[in-house]
């Protein structure tokens, strides 16, 4: 096995670090011997190298999910829940490997990996609760002696498509649904960072989770999910990433007529009313920008703010902005980690150009001060206008865009124009305004006067082009379970029927 020094040195127990696909219980490389190099965003280091499995070998991992199913499926609930404890336990003992690993291949700092690993472990739990209360209902029947109900039962096969910037969160949150409703899972991570899902595949196998019920897919991204998405047996299609590939796995999931979950990309608007004290307001948008050096779903990405505090704001946030500190995230007090790789800059950047080329004024941002070739330093701008890419796309970066606006039904109009609807941020203590904003803005989730909103307990996901169907919270688990309608006829005299 080929295994990074560097990466080893740094885990308390170096067998999470695996450079091997994972199918059927069994580690695996390719058979072609297609593999591809894994760097370190913030050094460029190679990390490690992943397999690239063979057609056939994506196909073997269905057959393997298909065989597990069988026993999966017959265990109760309880007995899963169990399996799903066990991992969450272990997950929980090696957090901090976890979280090295993480922020090794994916950049964030530290102290955010930590808290993804505890946010991705809390989802087992969820779910290991969750799959006890898959709960039918009983029909008052229309038809004589006959007694009316539903059972839920598993969907089957679940393939799971994640991306890389939550890169063990993304995965447990559908895993732990999946696998609590009594589905195996095939999980293709993002190629960036593969190694956070290999190390949930070594503690799910410590946990005694049966072999092909969490298998990890490795490959060429658009070979892998074109199979999956084509394959009949698999059932249920989950996938969370850019809106762009979220629509080619639909269509290609139209022929087998696929259940699919789609968690797609978001352009948040942070809406600031007048009633709010600039610095406050200031302090939490920058909490809602930056974090993941802007590389999250969930971004603030147009900030929205009423004139009258305009300049104040803008003052304050770029004090607080020019304290962040951008770095490798394994230093200590490191606010921004790099970017995930040289496109994500050359992107950020071009946003950047169109916005002054286009008249905004950038008040913030000197790249020349930027530690590596990945990294990218905080940008202010103000003066953002609709024809503007920083407005239209999601940056994915750490740029702030900043644009006044004179009344609540301009901001509605300013923060629902755009096609993407996952989440939005209102900063107000006036409550007529609070519910005018909240039933007006056109977005799965609203959240006011708080920059924390995720969590298991809550229904995650988006209207519009940021997706379909919601994942967590009492809900999520639906994604992988059928309703089956019994009619049981011919009873004689049913009483209340
Ligand atoms: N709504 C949410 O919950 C949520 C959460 C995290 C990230 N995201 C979104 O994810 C995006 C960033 O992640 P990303 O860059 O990894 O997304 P991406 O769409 O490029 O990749 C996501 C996954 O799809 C695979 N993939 C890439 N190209 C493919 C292709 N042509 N065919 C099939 N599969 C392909 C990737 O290997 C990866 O596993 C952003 O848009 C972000 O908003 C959404
Ligand atoms: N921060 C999001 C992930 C989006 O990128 C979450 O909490 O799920």
């Amino acid at each position: 096995m080929k295994v990074s020094a560097t990466m080893t040195q740094r885990l308390d127990d170096p067998r999470l670090f695996r450079q091997y696909a994972y199918v059927d219980g069994k580690w695996t490389h390719g058979d072609a011997g297609r593999e591809e190099a894994v760097t370190d965003p913030a050094t460029g280091e190679v990390l490690g190298h992943i397999p690239w499995l063979e057609a056939d070998q994506i196909r073997g991992a269905v057959d393997a999910a298909e065989r597990a199913f069988v026993q999966w499926r017959a265990l109760r609930a309880d007995e899963r829940a169990d399996r799903l404890l066990a991992w969450y336990d272990l997950i929980q003992e090696n957090r901090e490997d976890l979280a090295i690993l993480m922020s090794m291949e994916q950049g964030k700092p530290l102290p955010d990996a930590r808290g993804e690993v505890e946010y991705g472990a809390s989802f087992i739990k969820w779910f290991a609760e969750q799959g006890k209360r898959t709960f039918g209902e009983t029909i008052p029947s229309h038809i004589p002696n006959a007694a009316l109900g539903t059972i839920k039962e598993p969907i089957g096969i679940a393939a799971l498509i994640t991306p890389w910037n939550f890169p063990l969160a993304m995965i447990t949150r559908k895993a732990g649904a999946a696998m609590a409703a009594g589905c195996p899972v095939i999980v293709k991570p993002a190629g960036e960072t593969p190694f956070s899902a290999l190390a949930l595949a070594e503690l799910a196998e410590r946990a005694s989770i049966p072999a092909g019920i969490f298998n990890v897919v490795l490959g060429e991204p658009a070979e892998v999910s074109s199979i999956l998405c084509k394959e009949e047996r698999v059932k249920a299609l989950s996938f969370t990433g850019s809106t762009r590939v979220g629509r080619l796995l639909l269509e290609q999931s139209a022929g087998t007529v696929k259940r699919v979950s789609l968690e797609l990309g978001g352009n948040a608007p942070f809406i600031v009313g007048p009633d709010m004290d600039p610095h406050e307001a200031a302090l939490a948008a920058v909490a809602a920008k930056f974090q993941t050096a802007g590389q999250d779903c969930l971004a603030a990405n147009r900030i929205l703010v009423h004139e009258s505090i305009h300049d104040a704001f803008v003052e304050h946030f770029a004090e607080r902005m020019a304290a962040l500190t951008v770095g490798n995230g394994l230093q200590s007090e490191v606010d921004l980690g790099p970017l995930i790789h040289g496109q994500a800059v050359e992107k950020a950047s071009s946003i950047v150009d169109d916005a002054i080329s286009r008249g905004a004024t950038l008040v913030a941002g000197d790249q020349s001060a930027a530690p590596g070739p990945n990294f990218f330093m905080p940008v202010l701008l103000t003066g953002v206008t609709r024809e503007m890419k920083v407005w239209r796309e999601e940056n994915f970066a750490p740029v702030a865009g900043i644009t006044a606006y004179s009344d609540d039904d301009e901001v509605i109009a300013m923060a629902n124009d755009t096609e993407y609807g996952l989440a939005a941020y209102v900063y107000t203590h006036d409550i007529r305004r609070i519910w005018k904003l909240m039933r007006a803005l056109e977005y799965g989730m609203v959240s006011v006067n708080s920059v924390k909103m995720t969590g298991p307990p809550i229904p995650f996901g988006g209207v519009k082009q940021s997706g379909l169907g919601r994942e967590g919270g009492v809900s999520g688990i639906d994604e992988y379970l059928e309703t089956k309608y019994y009619c049981l006829g011919a009873l004689g005299s049913v009483s209340g029927s």
